[in-house]
């Protein structure tokens, strides 16, 4: 059975904007996803150490795929661009986090769903209320765009292309 997932999407190093857009025609591409869409891109100031501006933005999948098989496939897209994991919060050349996978909540050691930091980053709720406002967040039972209210959204602009 299907499930609909959210998935954000990062990058502060190299040609970002062509890396993300390359990542959506990856995701489009894959034989287990569907893209059911994805928000405009958005340029906002790093949260953790002293870094370039990011570009942020959200997409919205369907897919057939576990969990667990969903991450893989998210973190063999990130090593394609060859993300190197050093810092914690540091550069990266594409970070894909999964946000939410249907209304499941789950709690292992490598995964961990809705993702955890999500209701608190302001570049990651401002693009996936665009294309997901009134998705209900399991564990809060309020939807995206309730969440996004109680946020400073300074850092996050949108990139006119
Ligand atoms: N919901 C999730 N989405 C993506 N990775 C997750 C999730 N939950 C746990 N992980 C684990 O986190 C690891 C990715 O860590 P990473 O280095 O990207 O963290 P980070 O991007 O620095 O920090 P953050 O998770 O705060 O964005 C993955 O290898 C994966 O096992
Ligand atoms: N603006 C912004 N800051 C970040 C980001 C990001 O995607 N955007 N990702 C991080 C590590 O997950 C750390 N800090």
């Amino acid at each position: 059975m299907s499930k609909k997932c959210a998935i954000a999407l990062g990058s502060n190093l190299g040609d970002s904007l062509n890396i993300l857009e390359t990542t959506i025609t990856l995701l489009s591409q894959h034989p287990y996803l569907e893209l059911i869409g994805h928000s405009p891109w958005y340029k906002t100031t790093p949260i953790g150490p002293l870094q370039p501006n990011y570009l942020n933005g959200c997409a919205i999948l369907e897919t057939s795929l576990t969990p667990e098989d969903l991450l893989q496939t998210l973190l063999s897209i990130e090593q394609k661009f060859g993300r190197i994991r050093r810092e914690k919060w540091g550069p990266r050349t594409l970070d894909l986090d999964l946000l939410l996978y249907g209304d499941l909540i789950l709690d292992t050691p490598n995964l961990t769903i809705p993702h955890p930091l999500m209701l608190d980053r302001a570049f990651v709720l401002v693009p996936l209320a665009d294309i997901a406002a009134t998705w209900v967040h399991p564990m809060t039972k309020k939807m995206i765009q309730e969440h996004l209210k109680g946020l400073n959204c300074e850092g996050v602009q949108p990139l006119i292309s």
